[in-house]
């Protein structure tokens, strides 16, 4: 096994059942520290609970009224040290005296952020270690202190490109090992980006450097309420280059949820690749009835609430499907005014859910997924999955884009999207599913008009750093 592969081994590991002791006799007190301890709080929440840094972080915030730039801090080095937890333990495994996984684990969240701030940021190295050796004062009395301020000194020896010319592979022999690492991505992520693009040179790079960026916030105005125009000049933001509905609000525009337009159901927040893989779906031409859409995989909503929209203004309805019911609740809030039905149940047995083949004229299906493409928005998941959840995921994507063929009627279309470029749950499912029913392949691409740099099709695949979008794939099939 690789070096990285046992990291990525060490983080998933059982967690540990006895959580750190907190303040066991600091021999002085600790410094208040807010915006590093609501980090390592969220670091430890999310290797000890599986928490989301994105959703946990935003709480302990607001609930101990943490604003200002103790926020920004706090935010930087929460999510900068979950996206890069890899790439920390291999520096740290190199300045260690005793294996990473000796560590207990409490401890190891606190070299973590350390180490995340002697290298990533522009911290001043000395503040970086007494700031972390304080913390650990605070969190677990001074008995660990030397070790700490010892491992940190030893980190801060060497810059980040310098540690990665020590410990990364050379990029002759292994060029995804190398960007991987570089990157902090785990291999198999890294070669399933490399897989897709079809590069393992500088466009790869690209891409694993855009999932380490944090995206802008992108906007929906609701068909028939308010044009992107008159929402952009609300929210003082820009009208979105691709969706003729979205909205990119600037970086650092605060809390989307505050915004008045968003508050009164004018708009939502979703991704700009997410709005035009639900418009891709309506924009191949049907000839007959064109009133009866379904959405398979509805929740929470924001795809069925655009699609909703828009069959408001022709006349039409949407049925959507939604197997868990605590996200069928958010779809039922989503749509809320507009025509649509909503069936809690599996996709994949529409027959127990009074959904008849060959009725809609068009389906989306968008399938659960590995999420790989919107790693941007979700610091710690790269790490958080693994190569085994792919086969399984598959298993039910394929059964669900056969279970939205059997439904649509003859000449309908059928809409594929997963947010991930994996090729297995792209390609792979939709090849599968073309072989087994006979259902004809559209070139997507001119689904999404005036879209750049979209590849030989026919499906379509969207990338962060070539589209500003999540990286979200999108194949059109006709029945
Ligand atoms: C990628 S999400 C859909 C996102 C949604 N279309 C939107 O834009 O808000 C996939 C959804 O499929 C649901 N799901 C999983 N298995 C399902 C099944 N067998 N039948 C129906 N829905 C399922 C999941 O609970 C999840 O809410």
């Amino acid at each position: 096994m690789t070096q990285q592969g046992r990291r990525q081994e060490r983080f998933s590991r059982p967690r540990s059942p006895h959580p750190p002791k907190r303040r066991t006799g600091p021999s002085r007190p600790p410094v208040e520290d807010p915006a590093r301890q609501a980090a390592l709080d969220t670091l430890r929440e999310v290797r000890v609970r599986d928490a989301y840094a994105n959703l946990l972080l935003p709480q302990l915030l607001r609930e101990r009224r943490i604003t200002g730039r103790d926020a920004a801090l706090a935010t930087e080095l929460a999510y900068g040290a979950c996206r890069s937890i890899g790439l920390l333990d291999e520096i740290l495994d190199a300045c260690l005296d005793r294996p990473l996984n000796k560590v207990e684990p409490g401890l190891l969240d606190v070299l973590r952020l350390g180490t995340y701030q002697l290298l990533r940021t522009r911290i001043p190295a000395h503040a970086a270690v007494a700031s972390t050796v304080d913390l650990v004062r605070g969190e677990q009395g001074s008995r660990q202190t030397g070790f700490v301020n010892a491992v940190l000194r030893k980190v801060s020896e060497l810059d980040e490109e310098a540690w990665m010319d020590r410990l990364a592979p050379d990029p002759a022999q292994d060029p995804i090992g190398n960007l991987s690492m570089r990157n902090a991505h785990p291999r198999w992520v890294a070669r399933a980006f490399a897989d897709s693009l079809g590069s393992t040179g500088e466009e790869l790079a690209a891409a694993l450097a855009a999932n380490n960026e944090r995206p802008a916030v992108h906007l929906v105005a609701r068909p028939g309420e308010v044009t992107a125009e008159e929402l952009a000049a609300m929210t003082g933001g820009e009208v979105a280059p691709y969706s003729p509905y979205g909205v990119r609000l600037a970086a650092g525009a605060g809390d989307p949820a505050g915004l008045e337009p968003v508050r009164e159901r004018l708009a939502s927040v979703q991704d700009e690749g997410s709005q035009l893989c639900a418009l891709a779906l309506t924009r191949p031409p049907i000839t007959g009835a064109d009133e009866r859409w379904l959405d398979l995989c509805s929740g929470p909503g924001g795809k069925s609430a655009l699609l909703a929209a828009l069959l408001a203004i022709s006349g039409g309805s949407l049925d959507a499907v939604e197997k868990a019911p605590h996200r069928a609740r958010l779809v039922e809030r989503a749509t809320e005014g507009l025509p649509i039905t909503l069936h809690t149940g599996d996709g994949r047995q529409p027959a127990a859910l009074g959904l008849a083949p060959g009725t809609f004229d068009r389906v989306l299906v968008d399938a659960p997924c590995t999420g790989l493409g919107s790693l941007r928005r979700r610091p710690e998941s790269r790490w958080r999955r693994q190569p085994s959840d792919v086969g399984e995921l598959t298993r039910l994507q394929r059964e669900l884009l056969l279970s939205a063929v059997e439904l649509v009627r003859p000449g309908g279309v059928v809409a594929y999207v997963v947010c991930s470029p994996h090729l297995a749950e792209t390609v792979g499912v939709v090849s599968d599913v073309v072989r087994r029913t006979g259902v004809t392949t559209l070139d997507a691409r001119e689904s999404f008009p005036a879209m750049p740099d979209l590849g030989a099709g026919p499906h379509v695949q969207l990338w962060p750093h070539r589209h500003g979008t999540d990286a979200m794939f999108c194949a059109l099939l006709r029945r």
